[in-house]
């Protein structure tokens, strides 16, 4: 069995050493490559490397990318920050890229790798058509750069698409005034809420209310080597699958 080659950005963080670990751990995959602020992703281009994962920031992540792309080496992202418009412009690459190539790069991003965090996503997007009301709460340690988590962002899309496919109207809301914020950010007309508290690392919890009743889907990571099996599982898989894949829940299959 040959390993597979593996780079990763972001070395010296929480999430990246953490990543650099598990890769060592595993019998299956080679640590080539240890990058982090200063270095150059294009120099990857010559080292062997054929996955690079990237937990960086969500100011560098997508350039980081379209290096990577450049470089021929397939990508797996955990950092936050993507947009439409910058997995749009990932996907378009990846075409132009894929057109000269026999077989195409691939490119995994994903917001949360956290089996338990997928599946609480995958969870409530089934959910949200039967209540009339949905919010996010997010709690995570105080040193996360972003606010809402790219999971909330992601989690609130999902509850909007599975209330708009059942023809549910906006969430009920009487506020009619109120101190800047207190009622959160709006995504897709979800209410998302950020904590930061020192000893958190990574938690949700998605509400569901109906007159009488509440369903609560709770993740948390108490622990950054929950995101391990998920990252290495990516790994795995992204040299298998041309173009871009957003989200975990497609390689496990959960739709
Ligand atoms: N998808 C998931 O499961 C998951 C889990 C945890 C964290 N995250 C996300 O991962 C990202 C990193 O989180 P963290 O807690 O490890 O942050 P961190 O601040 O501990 O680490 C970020 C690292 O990136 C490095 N860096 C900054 N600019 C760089 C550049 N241009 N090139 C290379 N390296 C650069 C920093 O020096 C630092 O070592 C965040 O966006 C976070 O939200 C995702
Ligand atoms: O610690 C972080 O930062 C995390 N970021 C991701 C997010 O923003 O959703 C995943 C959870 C941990």
């Amino acid at each position: 069995m040959t390993a597979v080659r593996v780079a990763v950005i972001g070395a010296d963080g929480r999430m990246g050493s953490t990543v650099c670990a598990a890769v060592e751990g595993a019998d299956d995959l080679e640590l080539v490559e240890r990058l982090d602020a200063g270095d150059d992703v294009a120099a990857l281009a010559g080292s062997g490397a054929q996955v690079a994962v990237d937990f960086t920031v969500p100011s560098v992540t997508e350039a980081n990318v379209h290096a990577l792309i450049d470089a021929g080496v397939h990508a797996v992202v955990g950092t936050t920050g993507w947009t439409e418009e910058s997995l749009a412009r990932v996907r378009e690459h990846l075409a132009e890229a894929g057109a000269t190539r026999e077989q195409g790069l691939g490119v995994l991003i994903a917001p949360n790798f956290a089996l338990s965090a997928v599946l609480a996503m995958s969870f409530a997007r089934r959910a949200a058509r039967f209540f009339e009301s949905a919010e996010v709460v997010e709690l995570h340690h105080p040193d996360k750069v972003d606010a809402p988590s790219g999971t909330a962002v992601t989690t609130a899309r999902h509850i909007a698409e599975g209330r708009a496919e059942a023809g549910l109207g906006p969430v009920p809301d009487a506020t009619e005034s109120q101190v800047d914020g207190a009622r959160g950010a709006i995504i897709d007309g979800v209410h998302v809420h950020a904590v930061r508290l020192r000893g958190l690392v990574a938690h949700e919890e998605i509400l569901l209310g109906n007159p009488g009743e509440q369903l609560t889907i709770r993740t948390d990571s108490f622990d950054r080597t929950s995101f391990m099996p998920g990252v290495l599982l990516a790994v795995r898989e992204v040299v298998h699958r041309p173009g871009l894949t957003f989200g975990l829940d497609q390689v496990l299959d959960l739709g």
